[in-house]
């Protein structure tokens, strides 16, 4: 029987799974979503039936059922050889991936004050499968670890400078393993090296965030020391007046209300008034709602604006790289980004945009583009399956 490597990705309600075998090929995988409410749901890819769970079923009890699920289609092969955590915020104390002991749990509990919608579910998918499988080697892969290159001028606020010095407030950056990801596949795309391969990455999927690529390196990023700071979101407002808080406060909105309404009723979801989705948005706007057609506007222009604020931070640019539920899928909102580059040169082709660049090794600059445009597929989970072997390996 092959050896498994079990992916484990523990987002706020939701669980995704992966199984990859020795070679790193992808052998099945799972979601499980609406986690705590009463539709909680879970299935495995490809199956039409549906894993039957608890009744408002928790984090812990989906990842289990899934497991069994696993395991009763024999996906498993056994125990898994080593087991990948995505934990979402690493702070100053990780710059890499780490095996996980009660050493990594504490460090990672400190930090999850600084991403309370990420970093405690995270903990709960490690707790879950330590108990499920307490001799297998288990890895956390942090979406702050790429980012640990910026320099100071990028991740500096202006503040006081001893709010950095003691507390850590700082700019951190997120999705990194999908950014890291990237660069691997633009550079293998363009015939080149990581290390020689300098881009601008949009990862545009439920949280959205752009990063700034030199030679393999993230220079700069949007998000800061939340996963809130930058673009517009499904449900977050990215980048707002600091200045709102105290003047919400006068009306009565207390910090830790803001916090909600910044994180859960913003972005896409607060301007439409409908959808924190894009793919319904779309729809929405094209049957001519107004507020719809607004939440895409106000999208896409920031999204634009941030991708001429990353070039600011490199010294050569490749390509400008779309990926994420978004970036992959909608030529609408590339088409919309790219429209307000004109002025530097960046134009697509609308057949190669509208097919995904599905037949273009993901290419959809037009042949005038002033530097490549590419849809690229992420894959957060193989980079967490290689990181989890390298790990578990080394030990
Ligand atoms: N064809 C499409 N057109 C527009 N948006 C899409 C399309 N397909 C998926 N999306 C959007 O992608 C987003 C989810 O991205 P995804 O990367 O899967 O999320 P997550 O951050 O949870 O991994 C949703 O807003 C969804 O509507
Ligand atoms: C960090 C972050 O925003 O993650 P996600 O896109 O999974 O919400
Ligand atoms: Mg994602």
């Amino acid at each position: 029987m092959d050896e498994t490597i079990l992916v484990v990705n523990c987002g706020s309600s939701s669980i995704k799974l992966a199984l990859f075998d020795s070679n790193h090929h992808k052998k099945a995988s799972a979601l499980a979503e609406r986690l705590n409410q009463s539709d909680a749901s879970a299935r495995i890819s490809g199956d039409q039936a549906p894993v039957q769970l608890p009744e408002n079923a928790c984090h812990e009890q989906a990842l289990q059922a899934l497991v069994q699920a696993f395991e009763d289609r024999n996906l498993m092969g056994g125990k898994p050889v080593s087991i990948g955590h995505r934990v979402v915020h690493g702070g100053e104390s990780f710059r890499e991936a780490v095996l996980i002991d009660d050493k990594a749990v504490k460090a990672i509990e400190t930090c999850a004050a600084l991403a309370p919608l990420h970093n405690p579910v995270n903990l709960i998918g490690i707790q879950a499968t330590r108990k499920l499988f307490p001799d297998c080697p288990q890895v956390a892969v942090f979406d702050t670890a790429f980012h640990q290159t910026l320099p100071p001028k990028a991740y500096l606020y202006a503040l006081p400078e001893r709010y950095y010095r003691d507390w850590g407030v700082r700019r951190y950056g997120f999705h990194g393993t999908s950014h890291y990801f990237m660069v691997l596949e633009t550079a293998r795309r363009l015939n080149k090296t990581p290390a020689t391969t300098s881009i601008i990455s949009a990862h545009l999927g439920n949280g959205c965030s752009i990063t700034a690529i030199e030679d393999g390196i993230s220079k700069d990023t949007s998000m800061g020391l939340t996963p809130l700071e930058g673009l517009v979101m499904g449900t977050r407002s990215g980048d707002v007046d600091p200045g709102l808080f105290d003047y919400l406060a006068s009306r009565g909105v207390n910090a830790s209300q803001a916090h909600r309404v910044l994180n859960q009723e913003s972005g896409l979801l607060g301007l439409s008034g409908q959808t924190n989705d894009m793919r319904s948005l779309c729809e929405l706007a094209d049957h001519g709602h107004e507020p719809s057609e607004l939440a895409i506007d106000v999208f896409c222009y920031r999204l634009a604006k941030y991708f001429g604020a990353m070039m600011a931070s490199l010294n050569r640019l490749d390509a400008l790289v779309f990926t994420g539920g978004i970036g992959e899928n909608s030529a609408r909102i590339r088409a919309q980004t790219i429209q307000h580059l004109s002025l530097l040169g960046i134009g697509l082709d609308a057949d190669l945009n509208a097919h995904h660049g599905q037949f273009s090794e993901g290419h959809i600059g037009d042949a005038d583009s002033r530097f490549p445009v590419l849809v690229i597929p992420t894959d957060e989970e193989l980079v967490i399956a290689r990181e989890a072997s390298r790990l578990a390996n080394a030990n």
